[in-house]
């Protein structure tokens, strides 16, 4: 491979905004690829590909270049040469990569892989904590796994089109191969990257991207068409947009959130894919969730959690996460678990989840509802723990519950 430099000088730019500025790499990364209309499908690939591997591989590949917090223009370089190295890319003679130690490089790469939390790049804090969730040999395995790339996985929109007819239309179309995952009835995985927002077959409301595991949510919550649903942290309406599809557009689902901000990307994404069984209520006191309790065949928490089932996707979350943070979004999770079920009509049911793969976010939260007066007139019908390395998909959790007449 050879290095251009107007695309290196991109990523590092990139990086900038990313460790200095406490910028979203997705974000960052979508400006990025907006700055230059000559770039083609490679050059972007580049450019969104490599900045996310130094911001995933961050601390290793600072250790690895001596250098420290906060990094100048200089110390991204030496990041920058370190990759290069180690993917085998032979460095051009630019004055950035003056005297760049490629055989220490090696050697250091060798000596600190031996060490688990530089090797898989992470905070100290965050192996301590996976450990003890986990146990040493699953998580040595999980957190390799999140380090992974993932795959770019379509979910069907069956209110619009079948599966074997989205495949032959990406095909034909726009030259996107995809192949079906058995178990993910409305999944199709693609067989190389691509970017699938430009297709006309987005844009006509064919699919959404959605991983797979995350695909399992709303079947996991038995909804049916004439149901009423509430999706209680609704957020852009990934899931929600499922539920409608499997309803057959019959029915209400009422999409939640304490953010409007999200709700009105959800109504873009709900026009988009010919959905029309949801209405959106943004929390802003108790009194909307107080209006609905009692009334729901089925109710979602699909709670906000730490994201550590989904690194692959947000490596930057290695680097944003704090240990406070996922002490206080424990609370939360607990909070809405007494809240939200009693929106839950007897004998209706309701899916608790997470895409995290700590217990403590998962199945102890649901044990400590279960406890609770307001768990009491629950049981645990059953729960799905999802780690990425035994499926190779995203780490997620879900938890059916049923209320009793
Ligand atoms: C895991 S995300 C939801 C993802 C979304 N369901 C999807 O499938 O695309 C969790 C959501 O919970 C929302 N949230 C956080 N605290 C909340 C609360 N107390 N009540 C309701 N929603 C909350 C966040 O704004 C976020 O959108």
């Amino acid at each position: 491979m050879r290095l251009h430099r107007n695309l290196c000088f991109a990523v590092i730019d990139g990086l900038t905004k990313i460790f200095n500025e406490e910028e979203y790499a997705d974000k960052v990364i979508q400006q990025l690829l907006k700055h230059d209309k000559r770039w083609g499908s490679r050059d972007r690939a580049f450019v969104a590909e490599t900045t996310y591997d130094i911001v995933r591989w961050k601390r290793l590949y600072a250790e690895i270049a001596e250098v420290k917090e906060p990094f100048d223009r200089d110390n991204l370089w030496r990041m920058f040469a370190v990759w290069a190295t180690l993917k085998g890319i032979k460095l051009p003679d630019w004055k950035y990569f003056e005297n760049t130690p490629t055989r220490k490089i090696k050697g250091r790469f060798d000596e600190l892989s031996k060490i688990r939390k530089l090797r898989e790049s992470i905070p100290d804090w965050m192996d301590e904590v996976g450990v003890s969730e986990l146990g040493e040999a699953k998580w040595t395995k999980e957190i390799a796994m999140q380090n992974e790339q993932a795959d770019v996985i379509l979910r069907v929109n069956t209110l619009k089109i079948s599966k074997d007819k989205l495949q032959n239309i990406l095909s034909d179309e726009s030259n996107i191969e995809t192949e079906f995952i058995k178990g993910y009835p409305s999944a199709l995985k693609l067989t190389e990257r691509a970017n699938v927002f430009v297709t006309d077959a987005f844009k006509k409301g064919y699919f959404e991207v959605q991983d797979a595991s995350s695909q399992l949510v709303a079947e996991f919550l038995d909804v049916t068409p004439g149901m009423k649903v509430v999706d209680t942290c609704a957020g852009a309406g990934g899931k929600t947009l499922h539920m409608a599809s499997l309803m057959e557009n019959k029915g209400q689902i009422v999409a939640m959130d304490i953010y409007e901000s999200k709700l009105k990307k959800l109504k873009i994404r709900a026009r988009r894919n010919g959905v029309h069984n949801v209405d959106l209520k943004v929390i802003d006191s108790t009194k909307p969730i107080k209006k609905l309790y009692n009334k729901a065949d089925r109710v979602l928490i699909d709670a906000p959690c730490s994201g550590l089932g989904v690194l692959r996707r947000n490596p930057d979350a290695k680097w944003k996460l704090e240990p406070e943070f996922l002490d206080r979004i424990r609370g939360v999770q607990q909070d809405v678990l007494q809240q939200y079920s009693r929106m839950v009509k007897p004998n209706g049911k309701l899916v608790y989840a997470t895409c995290s793969v700590l217990p403590s976010e998962n199945q102890n939260q649901v044990e400590s509802f279960l406890k609770s007066e307001a768990g009491a007139n629950f049981e645990l019908v059953k729960d799905k723990k999802i780690l990425a390395h035994e499926k190779g998909f995203d780490g997620f959790y879900m938890a059916l519950l049923e209320r009793k007449a």
